[in-house]
Parts: structure tokens; C-alpha cells; sequence
């Protein structure tokens, strides 16, 4: 069976804030995005770089997957990102590559960086929602993630995308598509309002119901929401040890099909039971 990890909540700090990086260690979200790009100032992007390896370096992280983000790989500060990246000893578990213009920059992203490291991908650009179809066919760069990056999508669009971000829904469903295909995670864009815990919710609910594997966030107080909606929930686990008990039982074995509460449960409904009780339990 393919081994799942949780990445319910994916938390952002700017690498420059040696306090968000010091609390993150303690934080229950699934993946640390140590920023180096949109959140760190011009004049701090040496520091905030050399703040982001030392943190790598020094770990303390414990489950929590370790992402640093650097800058656009088509700007000095993201050459000299990936050029420090290149040379470390302990490298984080991804690097995010923002303002992806297409597929060819994952191909200039790993040459630069090597062999070794994941890489995740920011589709934030009208022109990397164009190049969707041959982004996801990027696996082969080790292209893992893809993850909205819906502030700059709305300004690259000029979109008003509202509280029920109707006017970003189509985007959204085509990078859920994209990482599908290509056998990536899927991680939803962000929500700038920290003190309003219904339209986080609501937003958490929505992505989910759109398909993704977790979302992406900003402040600490996100993260539990984030978690309860991307879950399994307790329902979902139920019915998903339900549908493996129900096919392993010898009187199904050879039926493709079987009655679950009243509706009719398939084989092909077995696979995403496993991969529900997996995320339920992690290993
Ligand atoms: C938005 C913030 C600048 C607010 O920070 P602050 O004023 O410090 O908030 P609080 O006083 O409420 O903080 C309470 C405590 O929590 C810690 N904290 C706050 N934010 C984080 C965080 N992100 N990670 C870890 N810890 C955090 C504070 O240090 C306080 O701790 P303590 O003193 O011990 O009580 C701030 O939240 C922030 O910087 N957020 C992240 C900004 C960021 O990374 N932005 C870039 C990514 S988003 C993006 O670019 C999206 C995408 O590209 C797109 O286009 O859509
Ligand atoms: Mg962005």
C-alpha cells in the first residue's frame, strides 16, 4: 500500500521572524513554510536565507514537514536561494518555487538545485494556469505539490474574488486536477482575515469540498480549523473501516460490489477507504 502523509495545514512564517520559526516547533500543524519570498522585506533576504538554513540545520521540528520557499528562480535573490540550498548538509523535506511561469522553470529549478530535494510549486499566474497540462507531467523533476497561491492569482486576473472566491472556484479546480493527474498533493491558497474564524471555516469546508489535501495559512490561530476540515473526520474513518472489513470479508471475495448503509459500496471505493484510514493514523 503507498505510504500517505498529512499536510492538513501548511503554515507560513516569514524566515526573517525568529519568534514564528521557534513557536512553529510547537505548533499542531502538519508542514512549516519557512518564507523567504513575499513576506521577507528586500533588504533582509541574506539574513532571512542564512535564518532559514540555520533553522534546518538545528531542526526541532519533530513530524512537521519543513519547506523553505525561496524567491522566483528568474531574480538574483531565488539564483542565490537555490545556489545556498545546493550546497547544505541538511536539507529541508521541499522547496517551494513561487511565481511559476511554467514547466519549464521546475526543470531550471532542479538543475539548480540537484538532484535531492522535493520541489513544490506555487500556481499563482495566469500563465502557470495555462501550463497546467504540462506542469503536472513534471513529476519526473520531482514536482510533489502544487499549491494556490490565490493573492497573487486574484492581482494577475484582476479578479474580485469576495468572500466566497466564486470568481477563483475554476482556477482552483483546475490545480486540483493538475496535481491529480500528476500524482501530487494539492494544497489550497490562503486566508488573509486572522480574526474571523467563520470565514476560515466556511473557506476550510470549501477547499476540502474542492478536493484539497489541506490548506495553507498564516497565523497560528488557522491551524486547528484547518485540520478538523481537511481530516479524516471521525465519520469518514468509520465508514472507511467499514468498506475494508465489508471486502475482506470472505463471503465478498468475489464481489465487485456490496451494500454499506444502504448504498452500494465498489472495489474501486476500497483504495481511498485505505488511504482514509492511513491519514487517520499516520505512520
Ligand atoms: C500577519 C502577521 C504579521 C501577524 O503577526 P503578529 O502581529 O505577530 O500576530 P499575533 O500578535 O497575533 O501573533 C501571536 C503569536 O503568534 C506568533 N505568530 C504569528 N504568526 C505566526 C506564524 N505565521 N507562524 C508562527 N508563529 C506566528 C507570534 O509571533 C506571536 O507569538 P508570541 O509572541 O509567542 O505570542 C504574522 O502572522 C505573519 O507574519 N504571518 C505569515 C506571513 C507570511 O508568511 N506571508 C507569506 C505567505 S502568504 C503568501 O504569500 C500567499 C501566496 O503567495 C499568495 O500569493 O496567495
Ligand atoms: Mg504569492
Amino acid at each position: 500500500m503507498p505510504t500517505y502523509r498529512r499536510r492538513r495545514s501548511a503554515l507560513f512564517m516569514p524566515a526573517s521572524n525568529p519568534r514564528a520559526i521557534s513557536k512553529a516547533r510547537t505548533l499542531p500543524c502538519d508542514v512549516v513554510i519557512l518564507d523567504l519570498e513575499d513576506a521577507v522585506a528586500p533588504e533582509m533576504k541574506d539574513d532571512a536565507r542564512g535564518a532559514a538554513l540555520a533553522a534546518v540545520a538545528e531542526g526541532g521540528f519533530g513530524p512537521r514537514e519543513l519547506v523553505i520557499r525561496v524567491n522566483a528562480i528568474d531574480t538574483p535573490a531565488g539564483a542565490a536561494d537555490l545556489a545556498a540550498l545546493r550546497q547544505v548538509e541538511v536539507a529541508p523535506d521541499a522547496v517551494l518555487l513561487p511565481k511559476l511561469a511554467g514547466a519549464r522553470m521546475v526543470a531550471d529549478a532542479r538543475a539548480a538545485l540537484g538532484d535531492d530535494i522535493p520541489l513544490w510549486a506555487m500556481i499563482e499566474t495566469a500563465a502557470a494556469l495555462l501550463a497546467l497540462p504540462a506542469i503536472a507531467a513534471t513529476g519526473d523533476f520531482g514536482l510533489a505539490a502544487l499549491v494556490a497561491g490565490t493573492n497573487d492569482l486574484a492581482l494577475d486576473l484582476r479578479c474580485r474574488p469576495g468572500s466566497d472566491r466564486g470568481p477563483l472556484l475554476p482556477a482552483l479546480a483546475q490545480i486540483v486536477a493538475a496535481a491529480r493527474a500528476g500524482g501530487m498533493v494539492a494544497l489550497d491558497g490562503v486566508l488573509n482575515a486572522i480574526d474571523d474564524p467563520e470565514r476560515l471555516r466556511a473557506e476550510c469546508d470549501q477547499g476540502r469540498g474542492w478536493g484539497f489535501d489541506g490548506k495553507t495559512l498564516i497565523h497560528p490561530a488557522q491551524i486547528d480549523a484547518a485540520n478538523a476540515a481537511f481530516g479524516p473526520t471521525p465519520a469518514e474513518h468509520d465508514w472507511a473501516t467499514r468498506v475494508i472489513a465489508l471486502f475482506a470479508d470472505p463471503a465478498n471475495a468475489r464481489r465487485g460490489a456490496a451494500k454499506l448503509d444502504g448504498a452500494m459500496v465498489e472495489r474501486l471505493h476500497l483504495a481511498e477507504a485505505e488511504r482514509i484510514v492511513a491519514l487517520a493514523d499516520p505512520a
